[in-house]
């Protein structure tokens, strides 16, 4: 990708793209990629909305297909100069099996590596996730803390270990010869919880609260601080982590950078009131109205009405063990390495954030989309 921007025009791939974070790192592409000559969408599902932008001077290809089945993939690599490999099973919430959860963000990253390598495409990020780090199974709070913080990354759930490994073996093939001679050169990027358009937790507990005469009641100790970060600024680390991998690749190759912004730290329930608020929603109680311990029951009590009512329905409510473990672990990060490394800065205010994301809550109004 040596030459000039305005010479050469570059293939870029994402994986995952109608997603929720894939979908804006299209847009971003498209918006802020001069370089862009042709975009390949890859999803098992497309977007009607990607029609819209094949209308633009940039061409847009949609791919229909499954990042499990390394032909497919091979098949989308190959030509593309750059790799955003955002597709991933994103379950705590039971909906999936361990293995389908492992088929898909371990084999299916491993499937993309090898497209790379076999093809001859040099340049490939990946979304990783904060819970690569943390919370770990011990509860233990990670406080401010950024990419050299000493933690005990401790995992059982199968989604943070399948993105610990998928996040390894990217990191692991940096370095790797692709078809051609050079060197594949990688990145990792850790978002913490992303919020913005397109949230659809947020949706739901926007839903919860209407069902419930506008009230949300408060669960978590409005002490524990949780890291979010808005999807805009998510995409927009994408897009320049890519557009600077070729030009500082000694530097940044085989790097990890946590994703972050100006968002201001909170509970996560106090932090979703930033946008559920103004779209008149109320969260009940200054500590949380129901005692841990009940909390903790009814958490497992979901487990066994999801086990015993699978052959029937799939059960898979926002309480679970693992999510009430990781709403009740204080886990904030406080970094400037992707600053440092490639000079990534916020594209969005957290002003411009929270006025944006309120936006999309009050035109969904709570609807299905
Ligand atoms: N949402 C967050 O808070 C968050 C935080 C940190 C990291 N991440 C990571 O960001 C990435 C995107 O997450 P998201 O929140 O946008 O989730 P999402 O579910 O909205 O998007 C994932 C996309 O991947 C696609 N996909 C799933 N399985 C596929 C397969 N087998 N083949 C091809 N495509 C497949 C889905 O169709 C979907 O469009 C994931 O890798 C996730 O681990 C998300
Ligand atoms: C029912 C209450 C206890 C309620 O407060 C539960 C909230 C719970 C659903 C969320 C609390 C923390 C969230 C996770 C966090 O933001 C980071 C994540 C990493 C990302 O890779 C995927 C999403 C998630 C696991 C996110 C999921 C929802 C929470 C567990």
């Amino acid at each position: 990708m040596a030459d000039s921007a305005q010479a050469q025009k570059l293939v870029y791939l994402v994986t995952g793209g109608c997603g929720f974070l894939g979908e804006h790192v299209v847009r971003m592409l498209l918006q802020r990629e001069p370089r862009l000559g042709e975009l390949r969408v890859f999803d098992l599902h497309l977007g009607p909305w990607l029609e819209e932008l094949k209308t633009g001077p940039v061409r847009v290809t949609a791919i229909q297909g499954d990042v499990t089945q390394a032909h497919e993939v091979a098949a989308a690599v190959a030509g593309a100069h750059v790799v955003i490999h955002t597709a991933g099973l994103v379950d705590v919430f039971g909906r999936a099996s361990p293995k389908t959860i492992h088929e898909v963000n371990v084999q299916g990253t491993r499937n993309v590596i090898e497209a790379c390598v076999q093809t001859g495409t040099r340049f490939l990020v990946y979304t990783s996730s904060m819970e690569v780090v943390g919370p770990n199974t011990k509860g233990h709070p990670f406080y401010r803390g950024n990419e050299d913080t000493p933690y005990e990354a401790v995992h059982r759930h199968p989604y943070p270990c399948s993105k610990a490994l998928a996040e390894w073996l990217v990191l692991e093939a940096n370095g790797r010869e692709v078809c051609g001679g050079l060197p594949l050169v990688t990145c990792a990027l850790r978002p913490t919880g992303i919020y913005g358009e397109g949230h659809q937790i947020m949706r739901d507990f926007y839903r919860q609260g209407l069902r419930l005469g506008g009230r949300l009641f408060r669960a978590i100790p409005a002490s524990v601080e949780h890291g979010r970060v808005y999807v805009g600024n998510v995409a927009w680390m994408h897009v320049l982590a890519a557009r600077e991998l070729e030009r500082r690749a000694a530097r940044m190759g085989g790097q990890v950078y946590f994703c972050y912004d100006g968002s201001p730290y909170k509970s996560y329930e106090d932090f979703n009131m930033e946008f559920l608020g103004p779209c008149g929603l109320r969260l009940v109680g200054t500590r949380p109205l129901v005692p841990y311990w009940l909390l903790v029951f009814l958490a497992a009590l979901n487990v066994l009405l999801q086990w015993l009512l699978r052959p029937l329905l799939l059960y898979a409510p926002l309480l679970n063990p693992y999510t009430l473990a990781m709403a009740n672990t204080t886990f904030t990060v406080s970094t400037d390495k992707a600053q440092r490394h490639f000079g990534y800065e916020p594209l969005f205010s957290w002003e411009d954030s929270r006025t944006r994301t309120i936006l999309w809550v009050q035109a969904t109004g709570g609807s299905a989309q």
